[in-house]
């Protein structure tokens, strides 16, 4: 049964109402002629990767797979920031529990949105850092609006991006690029992310990046699905396997690593120096 038929869209807009208590995090709309679905994060202010928001973005990936979606694309509320990556907020001073279940979760997201049987597209209208970024080049297409920043920041703040993460990166801007990118840390302007590759298209306006990216879908219409999936899955296959297979001893060197109290120390000096919210707050 396709995603797009009323019943299975009406079913899928109670299980978003049911699921959250707060309202939804993730907005969730189906044009019902293309059957391609606009999720849309709304986390107030920048979309910063909770564990809330990161479960509902799992989930709505798993609700996208089981109604057998057309097409994704994935895009902000804010007209600033697409997601300001992992919320540095709740990894200060943590619960150690907690940030073990927001590990696995961001894991989870990779594994249902880079190995997704539909494809993909990020809409990229606002800033993108590390986080921000891993969901944009989780999906299999990206136009970006002028003026915003994207890339994988990570050594700046004083760490590695995990394998999977680099491995998604070098897929898309190649081993060179991605080399110089990772170990410097940079954040991109939109117009230097289309010279390397990291985005495919940049766009003016919001509107004019949704028609972009209803184009990019639109190129399947006539490939039959399973063939299409089946290639996506041979092609990043074994980066899956790869993460599933060391997704435990991942999520305990990262708990090490988080709660250890010399990257607390300087994860409160970053907070300090570059988020305006302070720590007392
Ligand atoms: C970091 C620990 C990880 C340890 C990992 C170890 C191993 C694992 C390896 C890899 C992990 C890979 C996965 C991803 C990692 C990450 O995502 S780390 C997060 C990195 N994020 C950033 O560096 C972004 C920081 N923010 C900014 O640069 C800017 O805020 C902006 C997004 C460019 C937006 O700028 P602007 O429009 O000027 O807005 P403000 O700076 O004023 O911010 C608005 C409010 O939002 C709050 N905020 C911003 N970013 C975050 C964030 N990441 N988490 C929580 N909150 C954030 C900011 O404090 C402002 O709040 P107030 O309005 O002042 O209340």
């Amino acid at each position: 049964m396709a995603f797009r038929t009323a019943r299975n869209l009406a079913y899928f807009s109670n299980y978003i109402r049911n699921y959250s208590t707060n309202g939804p995090l993730v907005n969730v709309t189906v044009n019902e002629k293309s059957g391609f679905a606009t999720a849309t994060l709304q986390r107030p202010s920048v979309n910063s990767l909770n564990l809330e928001l990161l479960t509902e973005i799992s989930h709505t990936l798993q609700q996208l797979e089981k109604n057998k979606c057309r097409g994704l694309i994935l895009t902000s509320a804010s007209n600033k920031v697409f997601s300001a990556g992992l919320d540095l907020f709740e990894l200060h001073k943590p619960n150690a529990d907690k940030i073990k279940q927001m590990w696995s979760t961001l894991q989870e997201v990779w594994i249902k949105l880079y190995g997704s049987s539909y494809p993909t597209v990020a809409v990229v209208n606002g800033h993108a850092p590390a986080g921000g970024c891993m969901l944009a080049l989780s999906c299999e297409y990206r136009v970006m609006l002028n003026n915003f920043i994207i890339g994988l920041n990570e050594a700046q703040i004083g760490f590695s991006a995990p394998m999977w993460l680099i491995d998604g990166m070098r897929n898309t801007i190649g081993s060179r690029q991605a080399e110089f990118a990772l170990t410097a840390g940079t954040l991109f302007k939109t117009e230097e992310a289309l010279k390397i590759g990291l985005v495919d298209e940049v766009a003016q306006s919001k509107e004019e990046a949704i028609e972009k990216a209803e184009k990019f879908l639109n190129k399947f219409a006539k490939i039959p699905p399973h063939a299409r999936s089946m290639t996506k899955a041979a092609l990043r296959g074994a980066n899956i396997q790869a993460l599933v297979r060391n997704k435990d001893e991942e999520v305990r060197s990262y708990v090490d690593f988080v709660t250890d109290s010399q990257f607390q120390d300087s994860l409160g000096e970053f907070i300090e120096l570059n988020l305006k919210q302070k720590l007392s707050k």
